[in-house]
């Protein structure tokens, strides 16, 4: 395992306080059922069936590999050009220690906008997923070569109760067999190996071994729409981009070129 994720991973369960108590702080904090179930999902699912490509354009600063993006970053101004550019998914990375996020962008633009946003942490705790609801964020990942079975089923559920669609982020086929017992139907192939960073668009065959229905999103390392028409001949439409988008000084030609 590289050192990033090693990291990465200690850190998150090291802040992992509240995992064993979660039911009796479930009912501490009186948590009731969600009405809005999955709006982020049922939006995703319509526009499915009537377009032929979908963004879900990612908010990120920084990553660990490639460092800082923009040194101007301001999440406010780039969600509202992308919103511009009908962009309707957004995803914004949140990750403070490894990525330069914060959960005050989130609280910023949902006190703004009312909106689809897939808040990215590395989720390993029922609180994280609270605070994220709390947020008014409507869709969270689960990156699962981070979280054990049991766990995943417990998340899993919490997000359930709170309405909060899911992503299943796999990248290999061992991935794709320790989420059989989940109900979720949003799955994201990321194409960069978190291991070694490589981008690999082929890792999208696996989805040749998944017999029950998903919604599939290609994730990672998309440049261009040679990369886009590459991953759509696999039958696939709905595609995560950050760096792409976040680096390039047209933005409305580079996400006008990528939907048409
Ligand atoms: O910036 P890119 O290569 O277009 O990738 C976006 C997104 O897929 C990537 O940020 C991502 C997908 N899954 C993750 C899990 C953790 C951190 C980051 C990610």
């Amino acid at each position: 395992m590289n050192i990033f994720l090693n990291k990465i991973i200690k850190l998150k369960y090291k802040n992992k306080y509240y995992y064993k108590y979660n039911i009796k702080l479930f009912k501490f904090l009186n948590i009731k059922e969600n009405k809005k179930k999955n709006i982020f999902l049922n939006l995703l699912l319509k526009k499915y069936y009537e377009e032929n490509t979908i963004l879900i354009s990612e908010i990120k600063r920084s990553s660990p590999l490639k460092g800082i993006f923009n040194y101007n970053f301001n999440p406010i101004k780039i969600f509202i050009n992308y919103k511009k550019n009908n962009i309707i998914f957004f995803s914004i990375l949140s990750e403070k220690n490894f990525f330069l996020g914060s959960y005050i962008y989130l609280f910023k633009l949902n006190r703004i906008f009312n909106t689809f946003i897939l808040c990215k942490d590395f989720i390993v705790d029922f609180i994280q997923i609270y605070k994220i609801n709390l947020l008014k964020s409507n869709c969270i990942l689960f990156i699962i070569s981070i979280i054990n079975k049991n766990l995943l089923l417990e998340l899993e559920y919490y997000a359930n109760i709170l309405g909060l669609s899911i992503i299943l982020e796999v990248n290999n086929f061992e991935e794709i067999k320790k989420i059989k017992y989940l109900k979720t139907s949003l799955l994201g192939i990321n194409n960069r190996n978190l291991k070694n960073f490589k981008i690999d668009f082929n890792n999208l065959n696996i989805i040749n071994n998944i017999s029950d229905f998903k919604l599939i999103i290609s994730e990672s390392g998309i440049k261009n729409k040679i990369d886009l028409n590459y991953i759509k001949k696999k039958n696939i439409k709905i595609f995560l981009i950050g760096e792409t988008l976040m680096k390039t000084k047209e933005l409305d030609n580079k996400i006008n070129n990528f939907l048409n």
